[in-house]
């Protein structure tokens, strides 16, 4: 069986009877009930993910997929494509945001090159290079299905491969210069809103980009034509290799009842593309920060996913997700080490 169908038949609905009993043991603990807010509806979801109430998280896992993009030749963005591979070395030397913001989180971060431009070597480095870029969208597929599917399968690969290493919370990430420009173009296709309000200044281009931005996305969907109900076809057509390799990673997480935390704008976008792969998937995504980037906002919106941080970020490279660990954390402690009334001899509500 194809590892992509193999990922699907494992994802199953959120386990009701363990979120039901995170909820009474939430509403036993010291506290007026509910007085924790999302921290409580996290350790409910994260009960019916795990299947079990009081889990504990021992290893925390950032996932930072790497991809080109053909589309920079429009001059979409405000860096040139070379920074892809300089940033991915950067990330292996831990001198990037993501390290620190991981280090500070207590998490592991696992880089992976699934279509950088150029040959990148390091001793731990993921390779899965599926292609050296997509194909410039504004003229024709970023790739072929047969490449869709593969950077599908190799997110699903990694992903498997560090929970039998023991990782029980994914952090989606992302480096790839262009890369707003697909997501937003992913974006367009499912949301109904004008282009204009789906394509925000990415890594902050002036005005005369932004336009050529918006051409390019235009065209890409003239000249694509992605059907909304093909969610691989669209990341064929108008995505990235990086995204597909997100929206792998999401579905091979939900696929072993893991937690995937959700970053930026483009982890997003493969979120968006997993989601219409396997709805059931949303289920074990949790939304991290809301980004700078217009579209952002909406396309969580469409999932249903409330983010819980709002700290105008909008580097991408799973830093949102990184900074939420630490909630996601918290809620599975709240859960485990609070006191309940009984133990610690407080009186209850009045009825
Ligand atoms: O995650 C986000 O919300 C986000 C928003 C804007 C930019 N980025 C990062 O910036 C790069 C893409 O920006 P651009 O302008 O080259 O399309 C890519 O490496 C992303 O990781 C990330
Ligand atoms: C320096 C740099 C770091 C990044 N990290 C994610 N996207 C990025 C884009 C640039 C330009």
């Amino acid at each position: 069986m194809k590892l992509i169908e193999k990922a699907l038949k494992g994802i199953d609905g959120l386990d009701k009877d363990s979120m039901e009993r995170a909820k009474k043991r939430l509403d036993s603990l010291t506290k007026p009930k509910g007085s924790l807010g999302v921290l409580e509806e996290l350790a409910v979801k994260l009960a019916g993910i795990k299947k079990e109430s009081m889990h504990e998280i021992k290893d925390k896992v950032i996932i930072v997929m790497a991809g080109d993009h053909g589309v920079v030749e429009e001059g979409v963005s405000a860096y040139p494509q070379e920074v892809t591979p300089q940033m991915i070395l950067n990330f292996l030397s831990g001198g990037a945001a993501i390290n620190v913001l991981a280090r500070h989180a207590g998490a592991r971060i696992v880089c992976v090159d699934v279509g950088s431009a150029a040959d990148v070597y390091h001793e731990s480095l993921v390779s899965k290079k599926v292609k050296r870029g997509t194909d410039n969208i504004a003229r024709g597929p970023a790739m072929s299905r047969e490449e869709a599917v593969r950077c599908i399968e190799a997110g699903i690969e990694v992903v498997w491969q560090e929970i039998d290493r023991g990782a029980d919370l994914i952090g989606t990430g992302e480096m790839g210069i262009g890369n707003t420009t697909p997501s937003s173009a992913i974006l367009a296709v499912y949301s109904e809103r004008p282009l204009e309000e789906l394509v925000g200044r990415g890594t902050g281009i002036g005005d005369d980009r932004l336009n050529l931005k918006l051409r390019a996305i235009k065209r890409a969907l003239e000249i694509n034509q992605p059907d909304p109900r093909d969610p691989v076809g669209v990341l064929a057509k108008v995505g990235g290799l990086e995204i597909g390799a997100i929206a792998g990673c999401i579905l091979g997480a939900a696929s072993r009842r893991v937690p995937v935390v959700i970053d930026g704008f483009i982890s997003t976008a493969g979120a968006l593309i997993a989601g219409r792969i396997e709805p059931r998937c949303i289920d074990y995504m949790i939304a991290s920060h809301v980004s700078q980037e217009p579209g952002h906002g909406i396309m969580l919106r469409l999932m249903g996913l409330e983010p819980m941080i709002h700290m105008k970020m909008r580097l991408g490279e799973g830093t949102g997700a990184a900074l939420a660990f630490n909630m996601v954390e918290a809620a599975t402690k709240i859960i485990r080490e609070m006191a309940t009334f009984d133990d610690a001899g407080v009186s209850r509500e009045i009825k």
